[in-house]
């Protein structure tokens, strides 16, 4: 692994002229849009880099872009990689280790989901502060590099506390009313059952979504701080009774994308 991240590392940076991004951010479907606020961006599709895996679901570009952000030095995925589209576990991370390696300390990480927690409305944002992984995988399992990381890694700070408040201090500045939650890693490809979401409410989820907790898990053995936003683009299933798509995911994201845009940004100015 260490070796297969130092080729990456290598071949990003001779496309970066010494640039060094502090903050990551990985965008989950329909929210790629704020990479194309990232000024003097370099931009490098992941068909061209060694080792990493191609975005096949739609809303997912498919790219790094890296520059400046809110006069901060970013790295940004413009579409993630998801277990369901067949990858392991640590092809899915493999990006999270790369950036890392690149001198990444923190990492934004947001993704649509489904509504589990009955207050929500389809266009809320939520604050995660923690998770349930419900994907019956891990992506650390097998052999532990302690050069990466320790082998048993604390996740009772899994989402960053300070960073969660100065989310929450961004959307008072913005005057967005933001929702707070537990968000639940589903393998999907399948959208959750009625009696699904009922399960994953008694168990405390208030999101539930395909993606974001592998690469947390995997931040927080690098020991990188990480901050989770959630686009709830629908509420889950048998809440409101209708059908759900992957069409009306997107269609959401792209109505809340300006306050999204307009948080993310505010976040990364105020992060020091
Ligand atoms: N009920 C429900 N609503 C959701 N909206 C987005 N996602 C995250 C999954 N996104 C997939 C399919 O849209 C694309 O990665 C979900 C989900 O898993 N469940």
């Amino acid at each position: 692994m260490i070796e297969q991240i130092n080729e990456t590392k290598s071949y990003i940076e001779q496309q970066l002229n010494d640039f060094k991004p502090d903050i990551g951010l990985i965008l989950g479907s329909g929210l790629g849009i704020l990479a194309d606020e990232i000024e003097n961006p370099t931009t490098i599709a992941y068909k061209e880099i060694p080792h990493f895996p191609t975005s096949t679901v739609s809303g997912h570009k498919g790219q790094l872009v890296i520059g400046n952000l809110q006069g901060k030095n970013v790295i940004a995925m413009q579409g993630r990689f998801h277990y369901y589209e067949g990858y392991e576990m640590n092809q899915v991370t493999f990006p999270v280790r790369v950036m890392k390696a690149l001198g990444v300390e923190k990492l934004v990480v947001t993704n649509a989901a489904g509504g589990i927690n009955e207050s929500f409305n389809p266009g809320d944002l939520m604050i995660i502060n923690d998770h349930i992984n419900m994907m019956g995988d891990n992506p650390l399992i097998g052999p532990n590099d302690d050069d990466l990381g320790p082998r048993f890694p604390d996740m009772s700070q899994a989402y960053n506390r300070e960073l969660i408040q100065l989310a929450k201090q961004c959307g008072e500045d913005l005057n967005l009313e933001l929702r707070e939650g537990v968000y639940v890693g589903n393998t999907g490809p399948t959208y959750e059952t009625g009696s699904e979401v009922k399960m994953l409410r008694t168990l405390g989820g208030d999101a539930v979504g395909m993606s974001t907790v592998p690469e947390v898990i995997v931040a927080n053995h690098a020991g990188i701080d990480v901050l989770g936003i959630s686009c709830i683009s629908n509420m889950a299933a048998g809440i409101l009774d209708q059908p759900l798509s992957h069409d009306e995911v997107i269609e959401t994201t792209e109505k809340v994308r300006e306050d999204f845009i307009k948080l993310v940004r505010h976040v990364v100015e105020k992060m020091n």
